[in-house]
């Protein structure tokens, strides 16, 4: 049996007399510890749960006088029983306080005795128990290398408390309460607080020899310092970080603060109405105008800067201040300049040019538009928006454009109201802005392809854009106050008239560019295209030259439409391959002629000027306007042996070029009828079914100018005798077999020139539109035959030696 002397406190003179209740038993209930060991001096609180380990404490409270073991779970040994998983060495507490022992939990309040070391189990069938030795600490002489050990373990200790606050005032409290001459206990009291690993701490609780524990505790004391440091220099980094943006954050307040009180800086709210205010001062506003801005500004200055309403009216306000109120360009008043400038910028389309300067002329003498609307008609690439650009540039105004075709949306023209999410002004006043003045060329493209739906009609809110009546007090959805768009020139193209709503072409001048013909579209490639592409792609005259035959070779069999942008292609190619050819070679010249045109090209796209080489019965060339330009169109007509007479057409005919089918072929049955002809003839159309084909299958065609085509490959077919290959022709025919007049006869001509035709017939009522026709586009055509009855065609189309 040993005894302990329990109360770390006592007084010397105390030491002498001993409880019985402070006399421990040598076998004891030995429970397990499992995340670190409790050193002796220690007064702590501890739970144990578990039944067993609750019979267990019963036990001890009953029959072991309140003393129990304590010891450490080892981390990998033999799980089965806990005897041999725990540690030999541990603590012997004694039980202060019961807090509150249930049949599963037991919280105690236990003060730790001394270090016990195990000497043999004792055969329990429930518990552990141990029959143990307490292990005292031998500090009865004060070694000078013990001395020497706990100071140092005292100074590091100090060093720690400087380091870790936490740690400060436990420490603090031990330190005061413990004497140097107990440096085991010290060791274990430090020890105890320490974070260190549990297996660490084992084994300072099990080193018994003073001078290595306190060793081993330095050691310990140093990574708990060196924890510490780290822990310090990261915490001081994040201060230091935080303090930083703080204090940036309070200076530039203050700044703030300072510089308002001094004046020199407004808050971002009133910065922004006064930028608008200075706005508005530079502006001339419409009474009307002026008051919504007022307005709008009166509620600027109340709503809160981060809220949503004051961003929208922020929008809106700056849009509307944006536009350019008041603002005019000075109109170029020269009419010299007027045509140099379109003569400059364009080749041929005098006609076009001489109604561009009439209009020009009107504004400048009326000095306002009020009232012009051009509208450029033409197949593609014939130079409408470049010839609108010119007119801005020969006024001397600001060009913008942009097109309407396929819009379906009325608010693109007029805008969206601003209640809606991300609402924009329309597309007029969006141009106004660009612009920066209110009296630009605008350019609406492709009015002949706008669309309507259910989200409204945008030709009739165009309608009140162009309206020299309506557009003085335009009103934009978005903008909701009246601008003025009737010093603004509008300028609109198509490829077609047909398709524009009537109320929009009423309105509107229409000017006519038909296409070129092939010496035009040489003259523009070497005036134009060729040096625009030259200087596009980095090139000088010295590096390329492209002869005049190579480009009417070009024009001729390789882009035949009306315009020039496939011209333009064309040559774009031979621009690339040039610099290519550069790149590999140096600079090496490039030399283009008709001979070698096709190493730049390719096979030419267009081989033979006419479809058929050797006229056959039954085939016509007729002339047709097309959106994409006059062309040439072959009619044939065909019969198949048959009992029963009929009459079918193919070649995706139109409703209109199909009954103008049906009013040849009956108008020439009745014809054949009517006039001497052989039976073999007459009886053509009564034993014959009828097919009449439209070559270009798969365009689409329609209109009436093909009936007297139509109705003369029926007839050349009846007789089996060919009409002429060099001749083309055009005309309505009425079921009469009158001659009725047509359209396009300029693009017509042009066509026919274009395939090498120099004879053309013609309806008498279109002399005066033959007549009317520049000279340089009749002047390849030899012959024109106006004609006014069916009959007339005949002596004209047929042979000399085939003639009846
Ligand atoms: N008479 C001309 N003189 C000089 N260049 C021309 C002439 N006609 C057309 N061009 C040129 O042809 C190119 C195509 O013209 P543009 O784009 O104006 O055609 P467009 O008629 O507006 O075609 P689209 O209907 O397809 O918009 C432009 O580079 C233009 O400068």
């Amino acid at each position: 049996m040993k005894e302990y002397d329990i109360n770390t406190n006592t007084d010397k003179d105390q030491q002498g007399l001993l409880l019985v209740s402070d006399i421990i038993p040598d076998n004891l209930n030995i429970l397990p510890l499992y995340n670190r060991p409790v050193f002796p001096g220690i007064t702590l609180p501890i739970t144990f749960n578990g039944q067993s380990h609750v019979e267990e404490i019963r036990y001890a409270i009953e029959k072991d006088g309140n003393f129990l073991g304590v010891s450490l779970v080892k981390n990998s040994d033999n799980p089965k029983h806990e005897t041999f998983r725990l540690h030999e060495t541990g603590s012997i507490l004694k039980i202060i306080k019961i807090i509150q022992i249930t049949d599963d939990s037991a919280h105690l309040i236990v003060q730790a005795i001394s270090r016990f070391k195990k000497v043999r189990e004792i055969h329990h069938p429930d518990f552990t128990r141990w029959t143990v030795t307490p292990v005292r600490d031998n500090e009865d002489e004060m070694s000078d290398s013990l001395k020497a050990y706990t100071l140092s373990v005292m100074t590091n200790v100090k060093e720690l408390i400087a380091l870790n606050p936490l740690m400060k005032e436990q420490l603090k409290m031990v330190l005061s309460q413990i004497s140097y001459d107990k440096p085991g206990l010290v060791m274990d009291l430090i020890a105890q607080m320490l974070s260190a690993e549990s297996s660490e701490l084992q084994e300072i609780l099990e080193t018994y020899d003073l001078n290595r524990r306190a060793e081993k505790l330095l050691l310990l004391l140093r990574k708990e310092i060196e924890l510490a440091q780290l822990q310090e220099k990261i915490q001081k980094q994040i201060d230091e970080k935080i303090n930083r943006q703080q204090k940036e954050f309070f200076l530039r307040e203050q700044l703030k603060a300072i510089k308002k009180e001094l004046g020199l800086e407004k808050d971002d709210k009133t910065a922004e109405i006064e930028k608008i205010e200075e706005k508005i001062k530079s502006l001339t506003l419409p009474a009307e105008a002026l008051q919504v801005v007022q307005e709008e500004l009166d509620k600027l200055r109340i709503l809160e800067p981060a809220s949503a309403e004051f961003h929208v009216t922020r929008t809106y306000l700056t849009t509307l201040t944006d536009l350019p109120w008041g603002f005019y360009s000075r109109d170029n008043l020269d009419i010299h300049k007027a045509r140099e400038i379109l003569d400059r910028e364009h080749f041929g389309l005098e006609d076009v040019k001489q109604r561009i300067l009439e209009v020009i002329s009107t504004i400048i003498k009326r000095g306002r538009v009020a009232g012009s609307i051009l509208c450029l008609v033409g197949p593609p690439g014939v130079g409408k928006t470049s010839v609108g650009r010119s007119i801005a540039n020969a006024l001397d105004r600001k060009f913008y454009r942009f097109s309407v075709g396929g819009m379906r949306d009325e608010a693109e023209i007029k805008g969206h109201r601003r209640t809606y999410i991300g609402a924009m002004p329309g597309k007029i006043i969006q141009s106004l802005k660009r612009t920066g003045t209110s009296n630009p060329v605008i350019m609406l493209d492709e009015i002949d392809k706008i669309g309507i739906s259910y989200q409204g009609d945008p030709a009739s809110a165009l309608l009140e854009v162009l309206d020299p009546e309506q557009n003085q007090s335009f009103l934009d959805h978005y903008l909701d106050v009246r601008y003025d768009l009737s010093n603004i020139l509008f300028i609109t193209t198509a490829n077609q008239l047909d398709t524009i709503p009537s109320p929009l072409l009423d309105r509107m001048e229409i000017i006519k560019l038909p296409g070129y013909i092939l010496e035009d579209k040489v003259e523009i490639a070497k005036k134009f295209l060729i040096p625009k592409q030259r200087k596009e792609h980095g090139l000088f005259t010295k590096d390329i030259s492209i002869s005049d035959g190579a480009i009417k070779r070009i024009a001729g069999q390789y882009a035949r439409e009306a315009g020039v942008r496939n011209l333009e292609n064309q040559i774009k190619k031979i621009m690339r391959q040039t610099t290519l050819l550069q790149a590999d070679k140096g600079n090496h010249k490039v030399q283009v002629n008709q001979k070698n045109l096709e190493e730049f090209l390719g096979k030419p796209i267009y081989k033979t000027e006419q479809l058929y080489t050797r006229q056959k019965p039954g085939i016509v060339l007729g002339l047709a306007w097309t959106p994409l330009g006059g062309t040439t169109l072959y009619v044939e007509a065909s019969s198949v042996m048959s009992k029963s007479a009929g009459f079918q057409q193919t070649g995706q005919l139109g409703k209109v070029m199909q009954e103008s089918s049906h009013i040849a072929y009956s108008y020439v049955r009745s014809y054949i009828d009517k006039h001497p002809h052989e039976k073999s003839v007459k009886n053509f159309f009564r034993e014959n079914h009828i097919h009449l084909h439209v070559p270009a299958g798969a365009t689409p065609k329609d209109g009436p100018s093909a009936g007297i085509t139509m109705a003369l490959a029926l007839y050349s077919l009846a007789l089996n005798k060919s009409v002429r290959r060099d001749i083309a022709m055009t005309g309505e025919l009425s079921l009469t077999g009158k001659i009725l007049p047509i359209g396009g006869v300029k693009e017509k001509t042009i066509a026919a020139r274009r395939v090498g035709i120099r004879e053309l017939i013609l309806p008498s009522d279109n002399r005066p539109d033959y007549e009317d026709l520049n000279p340089k586009i009749t002047e390849g055509i030899q012959k024109v035959h106006f004609v006014d009855y069916f009959e007339d065609l005949i002596p004209i189309t047929f042979p000399r030696s085939q003639k009846e």
